[in-house]
């Protein structure tokens, strides 16, 4: 298995125990910084774990202090779906019903166990498809549509 994780500098310390973890389960992580505790916009970090997601087709974790600043960040770019989870049954749903590709934690909200949790919950649950996958097509309809009206 493949993830490609990244974080801002509130998520940094947090992002380097989800890698530990990762690497230790055999998972190969592509790192996508920040790795000091400098401040960087988190923007800049949801595109990369983006491009990663959707180049190597894998899922993607990022962390900054609240999960929402990235999460709206990598929302905006066509084909990712990233879902903001505090808590394992979030975390399990939005695999099987929205087939999220990428996760965001919060490092100032959830501690870190409760965040490895989350994190190992979400990479170990499958898309359910059915009456979901109609779902989530309809999703990509609307950037398709949106696309072309604002292009
Ligand atoms: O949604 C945004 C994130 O929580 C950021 O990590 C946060 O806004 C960074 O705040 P600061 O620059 O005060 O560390």
């Amino acid at each position: 298995m493949e993830i490609a994780i990244g974080c801002d500098h509130a998520g940094v310390e947090v992002k380097w125990e989800i890698s530990a973890m990762l690497k230790e389960s055999g998972i190969t992580v592509y790192d996508c910084g920040t790795n000091t505790l400098a401040a960087v916009d988190y923007p800049d970090i949801a595109e990369q774990v983006a491009a990663e997601v959707l180049s190597r087709d894998i899922l993607g974790i990022l962390v900054c202090g609240t999960g929402i600043g990235i999460s709206i960040a990598a929302n905006k770019i066509p084909g990712i779906r990233a879902a903001v989870c505090t808590d394992i049954f979030t975390a399990e749903m939005c695999r099987k019903h929205n087939d999220a590709n990428i996760i965001a934690v919060g490092a100032r909200v959830s501690d870190i166990n409760n965040i490895k949790e989350i994190v190992s919950t979400f990479i170990k649950t499958d898309f359910e498809g059915g009456r979901h996958q109609i779902r989530v097509e309809k999703i990509k309809a609307l950037e398709n549509k949106f696309r072309k009206r604002c292009c």
